[in-house]
């Protein structure tokens, strides 16, 4: 199955952050690297006020792991990047957020499949567009077609800043 995620850091070193998550998240079996996307800086959404930009990043993959599974080790890989969950929406070194698993539908609040706020974020719609042209969000269309109706001010590309390949 296709898998897509979003990482996103706004605490600490941002961008080390984003590239130990992938490392570690595909550090074991199950889970295969297709693609990153480009970084882009983007305005924080949501929350208390005077948070910094965060990083943002779309990672393609396959996998054969059930999407508890998968949900498990996006946990625990925030949990090892230092994420402490204080306040909702809040300042935090690591978010990894779960798409689309395959074409699997959830309303579990556990773990809600497509993620039930992707079609409105310009931070994870811009980069996965960059990083998959063809995207899909089951039930609500084109990653393309979403990105028409919204406001892309608050997502700035980093030019600068490119994720490797997992080692
Ligand atoms: N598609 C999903 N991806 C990741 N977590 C999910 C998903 N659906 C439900 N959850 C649940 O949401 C809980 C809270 O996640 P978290 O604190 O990272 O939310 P958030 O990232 O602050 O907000 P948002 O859900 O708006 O992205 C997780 O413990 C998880 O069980
Ligand atoms: N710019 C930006 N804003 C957010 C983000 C994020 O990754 N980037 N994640 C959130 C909760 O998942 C809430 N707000």
């Amino acid at each position: 199955m296709k898998v897509v995620l979003s990482l996103g850091s706004n605490l600490g070193r941002r961008f080390t952050t984003l590239q130990g998550a992938l490392d570690t998240l595909f550090d074991a079996p199950g889970l295969e690297f297709v693609k990153a996307s480009p970084v882009y800086e983007t305005d924080p959404v949501g929350g208390p006020g005077g948070q910094r930009p965060y990083l943002n990043a779309i990672v393609i993959a396959e996998t054969t792991l059930e999407p508890r599974t998968l949900l498990e080790r996006a946990l625990s890989v925030e949990n090892a990047f230092g994420r402490e969950r204080l306040e909702r929406w809040g300042p935090r070194t690591l978010d990894i957020d779960l798409i689309v698993v395959g074409d699997v539908v959830s309303d579990d609040p556990e773990l809600t499949l497509p993620h039930p706020r992707a079609h409105e974020r310009a931070f994870v719609l811009v980069p996965w567009a960059a990083a998959d042209p063809e995207g899909e969000l089951p039930g609500k269309g084109t990653v393309a077609g979403l990105l028409e109706g919204l406001d892309r001010r608050g997502v700035r590309l980093r030019e600068d800043l490119k994720l490797q390949r997992p080692d």
